[in-house]
């Protein structure tokens, strides 16, 4: 899952990973993230995710980051709001009111460009990456949030039944991320119907992970 794999997924509109509605998980969860009106969520790994709209609409501001700058002009399509666009180190930044989304690499985002976060919550992120990008990209989550709870969503299969993305994340590698340094809290868990994407049963979990 390199650069091309994401740019062409886009220039196709091959993006069944986009839905409509707000998550139900976020929606059901954002409180146990304990914000405030005003504080700042990251949101990795970004796309185009209505997430952003609904996180705004409850007081929230917003700060993501993603890889394709087609992406980044649909949210702010989406949204009905025209994007300040600045340089920021290696990315370019997309600001509105309340909102940054710095367009690039999240390898390439440092931790100042991306400014205080007090949340993190990821939503086909960390299961859209394979497993030897896992690890850096946990680390890296780290860096740019030391202190920040997350708000993890995942999916658990039978990796051998279908190849991901997205990739099947259970507890045991949830665990191996972040249990060193922080509390891990499954909030919750429901089959997907349908199983994913019809090829074999799947759950989807939510986990709460906060620092100790
Ligand atoms: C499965 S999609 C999920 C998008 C969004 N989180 C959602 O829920 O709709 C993964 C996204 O990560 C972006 N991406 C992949 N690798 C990235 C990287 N290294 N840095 C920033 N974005 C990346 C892709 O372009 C794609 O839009």
């Amino acid at each position: 899952m390199d650069a091309d794999f994401w740019i062409e997924r886009w220039a196709s509109n091959n993006i069944a990973f986009h839905n409509e509605e707000a998550n139900a998980f976020l929606v059901r969860h954002v409180d146990s993230l304990g914000l405030s009106a005003g504080d700042r969520v990251f949101v990795p790994l970004c796309g185009k995710t209505r997430d952003i709209a609904w996180l705004l609409a409850q007081g929230y501001r917003v700060a993501g980051v993603e890889l394709v700058r087609d992406a980044v002009e649909q949210l702010f399509a989406d949204l009905g709001v025209a994007p300040a666009r600045s340089a920021e180190g290696a990315m370019e930044r997309f600001s509105a009111k309340g909102l940054d989304i710095f367009v690039g690499d999240i390898f390439d985002l440092s931790a100042g460009s991306a400014g205080p976060v007090d949340a993190v919550y990821d939503r086909a992120a960390l299961v859209a990456l394979p497993a030897e990008m896992r690890t850096r990209y946990t680390r890296r989550l780290l860096e740019l949030a030391p202190s920040a709870p997350q708000l993890l969503v995942t999916y658990v299969y039978d990796q051998s039944l279908k190849a991901g993305p997205p990739f099947s994340i259970d507890k045991s590698e949830v665990a191996s991320h972040y249990d060193a340094s922080h509390d891990l809290t499954l909030l919750d868990s429901e089959p997907m119907e349908g199983g994913l994407d019809g090829a074999c049963d799947a759950v989807r979990e939510a986990w709460l992970i906060t620092p100790r």
